[in-house]
Parts: C-alpha cells; structure tokens; sequence
C-alpha cells in the first residue's frame, strides 16, 4: 500500500524540506530565491565528493553527502549573505535571483557536473530517510519558534524598527536565517539527488526556485508546520486531479493554479493560519524581581542620562532641530512640548539613535549618539514607543512584550532542541515577567489577543508596556497618550508618575499640555527645532514666550482663537486639526499655573 504511494510521499518530503529553505528567511520577512543555487552547489559537491556507498555502506554515504552538502550550501549562504543582506524585499529577491542563475550557468558548463546530460547519482534515499529528515527540520523550526531567536526573527519580519528599537541586532539575525535558509537547501539538494538518480544544473533553475517559494508560501510563514502543508498540497492536487480523470491538457495547470491563486488571495497567512496560534499566559504570583532575567544596571539618583551639545539636524534645507543644549538627569520626568513641526520627534529619535545627527554631540548612558547602532544605543539602556504605533502586529500582545523582553531575557534556542529544563525556566521567567509588564499597564486580559485586533488605546498601553519589558533606564515616550480619552490619559499620566517613583528616567512628547504640566518634574518647550523655555511646570504655564508660541500673536489671542481649539493656524504653518471626538483631553486644568490652558487636545498623533 505504502509501496504505490512511496513516490508522492517522498516527493512531500523532499518539497517540504526545500520550503523549509524558504520559510527560514521568511520568517525573517526576507525574500530570497537564491535556495536553488545552493540546493545545486550542495547537490553536485556531494555527489562528486561523498564516498560511495560501495565502499562505506549507504547510511555512512548519505550521512557524508549530507554533511558536506550542508556545509557547501552554509558557505554559499556566507558568501553570498555578507554582500547582500542589507538589501530588503524585491531587490534581495533579484540579487538571489542573480547569483542561483550565475550558479546554473557556471555548472552547466563544467565538465565535472556532465553538463546538460547531468551526473548519474546513486539512488539511496528511502520514503523513510526522506520523512525521518523532513521530522528534524520541522523539529528544528518547531523548537525555534517559540524562543527568544525564533521570536526576534518574528520582530524583524514584523517592524524592523521597532525590532532595532527592542535591541535586537538586527543584521546578525538576518544573516543567521539566511545561512540557515542555505544550509536546509544545500540538505534539500543533496537528498534530492540521491532520490532522482540523475542531477542536471536544470533541475534547479528559475522554475525550480519559484515552486519552492510558493510552496512556503502557500503553507504559511507563521507557523513551523506551514512548508508540510504547502508541500502537500502542491504535490497532492495534481494527484488528486489525476484520480478525479482531470489530468488533460491545459485543465490540470489551470485547476491548479486556480487553487493556488484562492489559498493566496483567502488566506493570506497560507494554510497554517487555518491553525489557531496559542498563547501561553502564565499565572503570576508576586511582584518579586523574576529569576532567570539578566540584571541592569541603572544610573544613580541625579546621575547624567542625556547630555546633548549643539544637537541639530537639517534635512535639506529644513532646520528640523538647530543647536540643542540639554541635559536630563536620573529620576527626571521631562515634558518634551511645542508646535506641530517643532523638531520634536526629531530630536528624540536622534536621543534614541534612530537619526544621526548633522551636527553637534550627544550622549545617552554613556553611549555617543551618531556613531552607535540603535540596538547598542537600546541595550545600553534607553527604551521608546513611536508616535505612530509600530507593533509586531500579528503577533498577540504577549508576545510584542516577550520581544521586548530581547535585551533580559536569555538566549534559548539549543537548548530548546534538547529539552532542557533551564531553558523552559528562562522561558517561564520571561514569560511572567512579560505578563507582569501587560498587567502593569493594565492589559492582562488582552494577552493572547493579536496586537492588530487591540483598540488604538490600547495599542498605545502595549507600546508602552513592551517597551519596559527591557527595564531601561530612559524611558522615552512619543504621544503616549494620542488616542486615549480623558480617563485613560489620566491613568497614563498615573503610570508614568508610578515608573518615575520607581526610578526610571522619562522624556515624553505630548500635545495634552495639560497631562504634561501634572506629569512631569521639567518641561522643554521647542519651537522652529530651538529650546524657547524650560523648566518647571510652574515656571512654563507662564511663560509668555511658551504662550506665544501656543497662543500666536496678541491679535490671536484677542479673537479668542487658540491652537488648542483648532481655530488658530500652527505657528509652523502646519495647521492645528481639531480634536477628533474623544481625543485626549486635559488631566487637570488647575495644574496649569496662569497659562490658561486648553481644556481639549488639538491635535491627533500625525
Ligand atoms: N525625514 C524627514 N525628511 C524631511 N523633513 C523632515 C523629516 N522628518 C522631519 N522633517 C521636518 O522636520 C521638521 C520637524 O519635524 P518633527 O516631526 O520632528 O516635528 P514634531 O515637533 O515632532 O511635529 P509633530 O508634533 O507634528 O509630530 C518638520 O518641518 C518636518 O517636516
């Protein structure tokens, strides 16, 4: 019975293990077609290299020809990687492309591979070996998925910003998935040629790799059985149509085809999405530092943070930020206001390494701004939220803040793959810790749900919460509270106020001038990219210089137009939108000193 089915049955093997080769970069958000290169090197390498299974016996034979299959395939991933893994979605694409035709053409004019007539190649490999391997490699990707690599690979794939931002190093991670991708292929390509008895360059053109992308595809990048399904259903519907008498002519592609076409366009996470993604969400018990997490290390009391020096940034001839001085110190909350097109947003992604500076000097907890990576700038302690959300949207709320757990968390893939009991006690560790950050921000009840499905507040909350998964010592928040009605940005403002006590330093934007005066210990009031006051609340509310940049000319202010209301054009000619219903509004209007403060939000996070 097995007999009649041995074929088809190795065929879903060996198609499942090259959309393995796939789905290792896919899962990376990487799109690479140079798999059928390295399936073709690892395949003619071994086939010339590996001793035959005459003198050593098939198993030994086999196992040889994979191992320096797997190598050739690594190496090539190396080699071609290093060059090439800055480059993002259709242009990688192309460049892999490039280098599997380069290979194709190189090999079939060599004499050792015989060329167009092929290399004939013993036939060793069984239905069993072909499901035995498919098993390791599904292991390998199962093992992976849930650890802390397998979930930065997920970031990336996701927001690779926001995954930078988390301190994940996000070049090595790419170059990890992609060697990984050559070594399953080069595996794919050799176990190929041992089945088929007779390679040729051919059998691994431009064809060849699209069928494996589109099998990865087909079965899904999000979760680990996806190229198992993709391949079965790519080798059994032409089975089935030749069953049902449909095999003729044009029919069997175009059904075929057609089938392809509504898995994509239906189900755009491929077959695996019809399979419910589980999240874990531990039970907690006291609010104990978690075993298992790295420590940090944070500044003393008054210790210097942030020291900027002349900090500008021109785009063009845009003075987006002109000559800061500033310094903030441990345990400060400081209120980062002004105008629309302040500089505001761009004076703290230079603080967070996002932006290099055009001139001037920076230094964040010891780190130089302008020369570091975002994700050293991360790990050396500085955390943020985005003015416009950037979260791992398919991932559940859980896990955004798992990711953001990167930097404390310890790494656990090998030791996943062997079961040990201290790798699922540094999984539960980050998972609680992870939990404990959701409940922080109150959103322990949202934990297993999508991060997409969340309400736009709640997204703001879970910004927040992944990003003091990585205990930072700055904490910088861009219109946390853009979004949220009164109520929640009242609690907000309470969290934040709870955070400083607790010693963390916080720069926060925000338009609620009103939140703002009652959160935070200094207030830095920007205007045209330049510091127009600072200091506290107090101080600020009555600042005629704050007031007129709020508050435009006297003749403005006569009219009884204001910013806040929308009725007054922004200063920077961006002009003020008004609050769209349920917009934030002010926490408590009696902390504004004598500035008479709008009792409503302006404007929305642009
Ligand atoms: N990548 C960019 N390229 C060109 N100009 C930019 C870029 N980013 C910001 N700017 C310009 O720099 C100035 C400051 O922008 P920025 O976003 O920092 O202001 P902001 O105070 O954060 O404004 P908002 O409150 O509207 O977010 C604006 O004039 C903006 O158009």
């Amino acid at each position: 019975m097995l007999a009649q089915y041995a074929t088809t049955l190795t065929f879903i093997a060996l198609g499942a293990i090259f959309a393995y080769s796939f789905y290792a970069v896919l899962i990376a958000g990487q799109l690479s077609l140079g798999q059928a290169g390295f399936a073709s090197l690892a395949a003619f390498s071994a086939a010339s290299l590996a001793p035959s299974g005459d003198d050593v016996g098939d198993v030994p034979a086999l196992l040889a020809a994979v191992v320096i299959g797997m190598a050739v395939g690594a190496l090539a991933a190396v080699v071609l990687g290093l060059p090439t893994m800055h480059l993002r979605g259709v242009f990688l694409a192309i460049a892999t492309l490039g280098f599997a035709e380069a290979v194709r053409v190189v090999l079939l004019n060599q004499e050792w591979t015989g060329g167009a007539q092929g290399l004939a190649v013993p036939r060793i490999l069984t239905v069993g070996t072909a499901w035995t391997v498919l098993a390791v490699v599904a292991y390998w990707f199962w093992r992976m998925g849930r650890s802390r690599y397998g979930r930065a690979l997920e970031a990336i794939r996701e927001d690779e910003l926001a995954a930078r931002s988390m301190g994940i190093d996000v070049g090595r991670h790419r170059l990890a998935a992609f060697i990984t991708a050559g070594a399953v292929a080069g595996l794919y390509g050799v176990l190929f040629a041992y089945y088929v008895r007779l390679i040729a360059p051919n059998d691994f053109d431009f064809t060849a790799a699209v069928e494996g992308l589109v099998t990865a595809v087909v079965g899904g990048s999000t979760m680990f059985v996806g190229p198992v399904l993709g391949s079965g259903f790519q080798t059994m519907v032409p089975e089935i149509q030749r069953a049902v008498g449909v095999e003729a002519g044009w029919i069997r592609p175009f059904l075929a085809g057609l089938l392809l076409l509504v898995v994509i366009l239906f189900l755009p996470g491929g077959l695996a999405s019809l399979i419910p993604r589980r999240t874990r969400v531990p039970s907690m018990s006291g609010a104990d530092p978690v075993p298992g997490l790295a420590a940090r290390r944070h500044p003393a009391a008054g210790e210097t943070v942030v020291s900027l020096t002349g900090l500008a940034k021109e785009y063009g001839g845009v003075h987006a930020v002109r000559g800061i001085d500033l310094e903030i110190r441990s345990g400060e909350v400081v209120g980062l206001i002004g105008p629309n097109g302040a500089g505001k947003t761009t004076l703290v992604n230079m603080i967070s390494g996002l932006v290099p500076p055009s001139s001037g000097s920076a230094t964040v907890l010891g780190t130089t701004i302008g020369r570091t990576p975002v994700h050293r700038v991360a790990a050396a302690g500085v955390s943020r939220t985005f003015q416009h959300s950037k979260l791992f949207n398919r991932l559940s709320a859980l896990e955004n803040v798992l990711v953001g757990a990167h930097l404390v968390s310890r790494p656990t893939f090998l030791r996943r793959l062997l079961w040990l009991p201290s790798a699922r006690r540094d999984e539960r560790a980050a998972l609680v810790h992870a939990a404990r950050c959701l409940e922080r921000v109150g959103l322990s009840d949202l934990a297993g749900n999508r991060a997409s499905s969340l309400s736009y507040g709640d997204q703001r909350r879970l910004e927040i919460a992944r990003a003091l998964a990585s205990e930072p010592s700055l904490l910088i928040l861009d219109e946390p509270a853009a979004g949220m009605n009164h109520v929640e940005a009242a609690r907000l403002s309470e969290l934040i106020r709870s955070l400083a006590r607790d010693g963390l330093t916080i720069l926060f934007i925000e338009h609620n001038v009103g939140m703002v005066l009652e959160t935070c210990t200094r207030v830095v009031v920007l205007d045209f990219g330049e510091v127009i006051a600072s200091g506290s609340p107090a101080e600020i509310a009555a600042d005629p210089a704050v007031i007129e940049a709020y508050l435009g000319t006297a003749d403005d202010e006569a009219d009884g137009r204001s910013i806040a209301d929308g009725t007054l054009t922004d200063p920077t000619g961006a002009g003020g939108a008004v609050a769209a219903p349920g917009a934030v509004t002010n926490v408590d209007p009696s902390a504004a000193g004598t500035l008479d403060l709008p009792d409503t939000t302006p404007r929305n996070a642009t």
